[in-house]
């Protein structure tokens, strides 16, 4: 195994063992302190242009799944056809797996895919770091090569014209109950298996694609990676839709972002994110408190919420938005993951709200 240096922007050195595809790679450097779930975290597309530090310390001992294809065109196991973090830094790789449904290790996964993944980190130190200072750009370099990888950039780059589906793609067609338009900034497999389980025929179309002109039941914005701020376009079409008060809109993720954005509200970047399976929501107006998987950087400012808007969840750790509703209109989102994959599914519940909707 090659040495390796993560190296922070604040100037933070990390050594480490490179067991993943040899190559420098650069990007924003975040933690999720999950358990387990690296083979549906690695393909969320999410985690484009991240690198992702687990700091549970045992990684790789359930190994990777096969990826299979279901008839409706989606993998059985993973939560998009390829890895779109950038790379995996571990504490403790674990070369032999043992899983009923493991066909390779993570490292022969990785090394296919051709991203790196690298061992032996103090991870527990390094989420220190990004706690105290907040996330940073970082890089991971070989020791035995020159460091001339270029400086990568997050804020402002659109990662989710990078990922979203380049055509409408349908699924169900002519036979589900009612008709879902899914704008897809980057969607989770989970999400459309959950939609389609509740009998709907989903249209998923490009996160800029308008769809006002089409006929549908219902509208679903999707999760996605980077800054919300660079999809405007996706929002116009939301407010265009808005026009008809009586349409159904439900938003995950970064489509909570995008449905608060086109209501008004504004957006702001978090310290540190949300990346786990046990973050704490509380459900406004009720002592509901679930716990929930989350996957993001940037937060709904709650005080900018147009008076026809309120927050649906807030987060009991720090107090920031979860989740808005309109007053009047059928108009929801979550900013956790109901569809989980992975993490609790103890919100699933929120796609039958929606589907009554419809
Ligand atoms: N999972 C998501 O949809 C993340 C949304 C957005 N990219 C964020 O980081 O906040």
């Amino acid at each position: 195994m090659r040495n390796v240096t993560l190296i922070l922007d604040d100037g933070s050195r990390f050594s480490g063992k490179s067991f993943g595809y040899e190559k420098p790679v650069a990007g924003e450097v975040v933690f999720n302190t999950a358990m387990t779930g690296y083979p549906e975290s690695l393909t969320d597309p999410s985690y484009a242009g991240q690198l992702m530090t687990l700091t549970y310390p045992l990684v790789g001992n359930y190994g990777v799944p096969p990826f299979t294809i279901e008839a409706n065109g989606l993998p059985t196991f993973m939560e998009s056809e390829k890895i779109h973090a950038e790379a995996i830094i571990v504490s403790d790789y674990s070369e032999k797996y043992n899983h009923w449904n493991a066909v390779e290790s993570l490292a022969d996964w990785l090394k296919r895919e051709q991203i790196p993944g690298i061992t032996g980190i103090d991870t527990r130190e390094l989420t220190k770091v990004l706690r105290e200072h907040g996330v940073m750009m970082g890089k991971i370099v070989f020791d035995d090569e020159p460091d001339n990888i270029p400086e990568a950039t997050y804020a402002g780059v659109n990662y989710v014209d990078k990922v979203s589906c380049k055509e409408v793609i349908r699924y169900n067609e002519g036979e589900g109950k009612k008709k879902v338009v899914l704008v897809d900034c980057g969607v989770k497999a989970n999400i459309i298996r959950c939609l389609l389980k509740r009998d709907v025929e989903i249209i998923r179309v490009p996160w800029n694609y308008d769809f006002n002109g089409l006929e549908f039941d219902g509208l679903f914005i999707s999760n996605g990676p980077g800054d919300p701020d660079t999809c405007d376009e996706a929002v116009q079409n939301i407010r265009k839709a808005m026009q008809n008060e009586k349409l159904p809109i439900f938003g995950i993720c970064m489509g909570n972002q995008l449905l608060s954005k086109a209501g008004g509200a504004k957006i702001y970047k978090l310290k540190y994110g949300h990346r786990s399976h046990n973050q704490p929501v509380r459900m406004v107006g009720t002592e509901k408190c679930f716990i929930t998987s989350q996957n993001h950087g940037y937060a709904v400012d709650n005080n900018t919420l147009g008076a026809d808007w309120e927050p649906l969840f807030i987060n009991m750790n720090d107090g920031s938005n979860e989740g808005i509703r309109h007053k009047q209109n059928p108009w929801f989102s979550a900013q956790f993951h109901p569809e989980a994959a992975s993490g609790p599914t103890d919100t699933e519940f929120l796609f039958d709200e929606f589907v009554k909707l419809l």
